[in-house]
């Protein structure tokens, strides 16, 4: 899996290690010129030759490993920038309620800090253990034609650490896997905190949610402490092996150099090698375990190829980064979406103007398999022109309709027809390209109060932006921001009910067939419901409005309304006849008389 991140990235990878290899072979070949200069010394020879050997091979040696670095840290960087663009195409095509069943602060970490931790792994530890392991085997020839017995007595060191290897390795994987794990708990807890700080304050519950933070923050700290303790024990039995192996050929060389075995020179450049074991020993060492935390991260990066997609040319596969293919699919799939976004200035009416723009036949949907429909048996026409609300208790499925007339939810049964063309024959971006859409939640998009304002027509003119905001009395507001349209929104500088005409401003920007209104549950100030009204009333005389509705102005103007109770409508008509008709209508009109008189 690790390696399909790296593979298409093969021709850097292997110049990283030709230039690893050739700073290996440099100091490879030092501990040799080394005991050039010392038996040059034994016979008062010049030291000019060897000495500039070792000149050379330091400057050349410097300038390699520095080309190298900067190679593997692009590398690096690249699979990181590759493997997030993959991710966050798969989020983008992802069903929604797919993705909205992940925490945030999940999806968010695996973006984020899982990627990094591949990026090492993916290229700096798959060419350290090459590097490594060829520099090793390379140390242990040279010193094996060099003196054969004084190899024997550090092979016995080097096999302590390989067998280390073997017993720790599998070990660091599983608590590396449980340490990720908990920091993406961790980000979800305080990611939810967070967004949730005014109702934590005013419950007085900031204790019960540092406890909980606090219990998830030990949580991680208890793994990564495992994590570390492991690798500190492979550390140091490396380490301790090769002293043991320098104490052990120092020893038994001093014991040869005496019985007239073994030259000094050939002494100190073996010692120089097994010096030199450390480093490639380390390295392997360090690079197995960054593998093994990098393979788990890999792990948790690939499950996001489980979230189901909308279509099939936005499944882009994360883990084979080689398959450029799907990810250039993707791409020419979104970009044509907000091609498709732009509405044709003078869209000529459909010679059959009698066919409802929306026609919803005996529709039955269900969030989950295997469980209630949340809708059922749903029968609903919605002219070119004119406004549909929506009214019900809380929880009846006026927001699933919603969902389902966005194509975020598949119906089970029924069609759904737009301008008489069943869902199916058309993608999810010419279903949406119909709509606008208002939330009841009205979230703040990233980005300035402009980019919000435009993002679903960004050629919108600078006229038709400040007419709609004259329309919604958000001129003034925005003039007293201090970059006016080109102020960040977030969540404070801007109050409830002005993000809610944001919203709206947006909907009638994109001029759509068909708007969709999610009126908020909360009261609204008196200057946002008179908008609201008002847009309602103009937009449905030339468009489709389709309102959830929760005021009693909006459920008075409407044309048709279609009163829903546990996923079946129970009453449609206009206000007059519903009120004759249907016992739950009378009720939920009387409810909002309350509100509306409060
Ligand atoms: N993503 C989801 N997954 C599973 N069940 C869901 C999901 N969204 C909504 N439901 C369930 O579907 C039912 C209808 O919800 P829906 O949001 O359509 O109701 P509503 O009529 O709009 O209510 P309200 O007026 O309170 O917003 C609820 O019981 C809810 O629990």
């Amino acid at each position: 899996m690790l390696w399909s991140f790296a593979r298409p990235h093969l021709p850097a990878l292997l110049i990283a290690l030709v230039l690893g290899l050739a700073t290996s072979a440099m100091a490879l070949i030092s501990p040799l010129v080394t005991e050039w200069v010392l038996q040059t010394l034994a016979v008062a020879g010049s030291l000019r030759d060897p000495v500039l050997v070792l000149l050379g091979l330091l400057i050349v040696g410097a300038a390699v490993g520095w080309f190298q670095w900067v190679m593997l840290g692009r590398l690096a960087e690249d699979i990181v920038y590759d493997a997030r663009r993959r991710m966050v195409l798969r989020y983008l095509g992802s069903r929604v309620f797919a993705l909205l069943e992940r925490s945030p602060g999940e999806l968010v970490t695996r973006v984020t800090s899982d990627t990094v931790l591949l990026n090492q792994a993916a290229s700096t530890s798959i060419i350290g253990l090459i590097n490594g392991a060829i520099t090793l085997v390379g140390s242990i020839a040279l010193m094996a034609w060099l003196d054969f017995p004084l190899l024997a007595a550090t092979l016995g060191a080097v096999l302590v650490v390989l067998l280390c290897f073997t017993v720790l390795v599998p070990r660091i994987a599983t608590i590396e896997e449980k340490a990720q794990a908990a920091l993406a708990d961790l980000g979800t807890e305080v990611e939810g905190t967070v967004r949730s700080i005014k109702t934590v304050k005013s419950s007085s519950a900031e204790h019960a949610r540092y406890a909980s933070v606090m219990s998830h923050a030990a949580e991680s700290r208890r793994q990564s402490l495992r994590s570390v303790r492991i690798q500190a024990a492979a550390w140091t039995i490396t380490g301790a092996a090769m002293e043991l192996a320098i104490i052990v050929v120092l020893g038994f060389g001093a014991y040869r150099v005496s019985t007239g075995d073994l030259g000094i020179p050939t002494l100190v450049a073996f010692l120089l090698y097994v010096w030199g074991l450390m480093g490639p020993m380390m390295e392997l060492t360090q690079n197995l375990t960054t593998l093994q935390s990098g393979l788990a991260a890999a792990g948790r990066i690939a499950q996001i190829e489980q979230l189901p997609v909308e279509s099939a040319e936005l499944g882009v596969r994360i883990t084979e980064a080689a398959d450029e293919g799907s990810l250039l699919r993707a791409e020419r799939q979104l970009s044509a979406t907000a091609v498709e976004r732009r509405p044709e200035p003078q869209a000529p009416e459909p010679p059959n103007a009698a066919i409802p723009v929306l026609k919803l036949s005996g529709v039955t949907a269900r969030y989950e398999p295997h469980t209630p429909p949340i809708v059922e048996d749903l029968h609903l026409t919605v002219p070119r022109a004119g406004h549909v609300a929506l009214v019900g208790s809380s929880g009846a499925g006026k927001t699933t309709v919603l969902n389902l007339l966005l194509r975020f939810l598949e119906p089970d049964a029924g069609v759904i027809r737009l301008g008489g063309i069943p869902y199916q024959q058309l993608s999810h971006a010419e279903v949406r390209r119909a709509f606008a859409y208002v939330e009841q939640e009205t979230p703040v998009v990233p980005g300035t109060i402009r980019q919000n304002l435009q993002f679903s027509n960004p050629d919108a003119s600078q006229s038709e932006v400040e007419a709609v905001l004259e329309r919604l009395h958000l001129a003034e507001k925005i003039a007293e921001l201090p970059d006016g349209l080109d102020t960040r929104l977030t969540e404070t500088n801007i109050s409830g009910g002005q993000r809610q005409r944001i919203a709206l401003a947006r909907a009638l920007l994109a001029r759509p067939r068909v708007m969709l209104l999610d009126e908020a549950t909360a009261q609204v100030d008196g200057v946002t419901e008179a908008a609201i009204q008002q847009t309602i009333a103009e937009v449905a005389r030339t468009s489709a409005v389709v309102t959830v509705a929760h005021r009693l102005s909006t459920v008075l103007d409407a044309d048709q309304i279609l009163v829903m109770d546990a996923g079946r409508v129970i009453g449609r008509g206009t206000h007059q006849e519903l009120m004759e008709t249907t016992a739950l209508y009378r009720d939920l009109v009387a409810a909002l008389r309350i509100e509306a008189r409060r």
